[in-house]
């Protein structure tokens, strides 16, 4: 009998379990080649079942999407029952737990880092329709990482393709969605988004009820109550996001540089990815090549096939490396003798 995780064997050491979402259980793991801690969601395809073209709308949207709040894929194994996906390790858990009142400069930093990665997403042209505190996790510099892009749309006919399927978290989703009309996922995002950071000013939700046709009236009522420290400037900001008509509704772009998202910081906020666009990292090639004995053209060559493999995953950790201003550099070989 082979063990189930016989594809990791000599890539990944496998740690304990950290999570298990619906039909995925997470475990942390150390990439061998580097020594740094990875987590791996392992899906099981039969229990997948219809749900498996889902998977892979969440693999492709990931490697497309590569931003430094968003959770990075570093390579995708695919045996006859299994779909690993090797992710970029959060150690600091969900945002849900630090949800309890923050203070208002600290609910603007975490949400600089919201806006940032969803007008990113935005841009890129997808939707992610999921926003919510469980599904934003925090790195081991405190920092957040967006997760979860099963429900993430990329309509063919771009963002202004109506959407109909309705998915999402009900105490996040838009009205225009709960009323099972057509939306745009761009819309419904910034909806999700307002939800989000009255959780965050206030601790708890803006509409809620245990019955499902309730807290959809309330949803669909727009409105919420507006607890007395909540600022004049954070009252506007929730206003321009939870307007019932979509067409009210502010823009991604515009949030970039709203007021309150600026506060005392010295700038907008700015969406552009960290990672490069095109072209490689020429030391982490270089890193590579030596280690392996081979050419750098070699290896330049095989990392711009993006077969996200195992040399994706060795590539992109060693860029977060330095990205951290840790060391490039692979542990040495060991040759298991026998
Ligand atoms: C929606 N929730 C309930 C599900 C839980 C599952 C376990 C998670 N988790 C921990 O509990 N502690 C440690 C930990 C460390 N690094 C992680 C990195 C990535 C992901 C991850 C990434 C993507 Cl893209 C994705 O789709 C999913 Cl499901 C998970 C989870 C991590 C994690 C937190 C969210």
């Amino acid at each position: 009998k082979i063990s189930p995780y016989a594809a990791l064997d000599g890539l990944y050491e496998l740690h304990e379990t950290v999570g298990s979402g619906g039909f995925a259980k997470v475990k942390v793991a150390t990439h061998v080649l580097t020594g740094d801690k990875v987590a791996i969601k392992i899906m099981d395809k039969k229990q997948l079942g219809e749900d498996l073209p889902r998977i892979h709308l969440e693999i492709e949207a990931m490697k497309h999407l590569s931003h430094q709040h968003i959770c990075k894929l570093y390579q995708v194994i695919e045996t006859d029952a299994k779909i690993f996906m090797v992710l970029e390790y959060c150690p600091g858990g969900e945002l849900f737990d630090y949800i309890d009142r923050l203070e208002e400069e600290e609910a603007r930093i975490f949400f600089r880092e919201i806006v940032s990665a969803v007008a990113y997403i935005h841009e890129m042209g997808y939707a992610h329709r999921d926003l919510k505190p469980e599904n934003l996790l925090l790195d081991d510099e405190q920092k957040l990482k967006l997760i979860d892009f099963g429900l993430c749309a990329n309509p063919s006919g771009g963002m202004d393709q109506r959407l109909a399927t309705c998915c999402g978290s009900p105490a996040y989703a838009a009205p225009e969605l709960v009323s099972g009309r057509q939306y745009l996922g761009s819309e419904a995002d910034i909806w999700s988004m307002g939800v989000l950071l009255y959780a965050l000013l206030c601790g708890f939700l803006p509409f809620d009820d245990e019955n499902l046709s309730t807290l959809y009236r309330k949803i669909q009522s727009g409105k919420y109550e507006k607890p007395e420290w909540l600022s004049e400037g954070s009252r506007n900001l929730l206003a321009s996001m939870l307007q019932v008509e979509p067409k009210r509704r502010i823009t991604v772009r515009y949030l970039l540089s709203h007021p309150w998202l600026i506060g005392d910081h010295p700038h907008p906020i700015d969406p552009t990815s960290i990672y490069k666009k095109v072209g490689v990292d020429e030391d982490v090639i270089t890193e590579i090549a030596v280690h392996q004995g081979k050419s750098r053209v070699a290896v330049r060559q095989s990392v711009c096939e993006w077969s996200y493999d195992y040399l994706t995953a060795t590539y992109f950790l060693l860029v977060m490396r330095k990205l951290k201003g840790r060391p490039v550099r692979l542990l040495p070989k060991v040759t298991t003798l026998g």
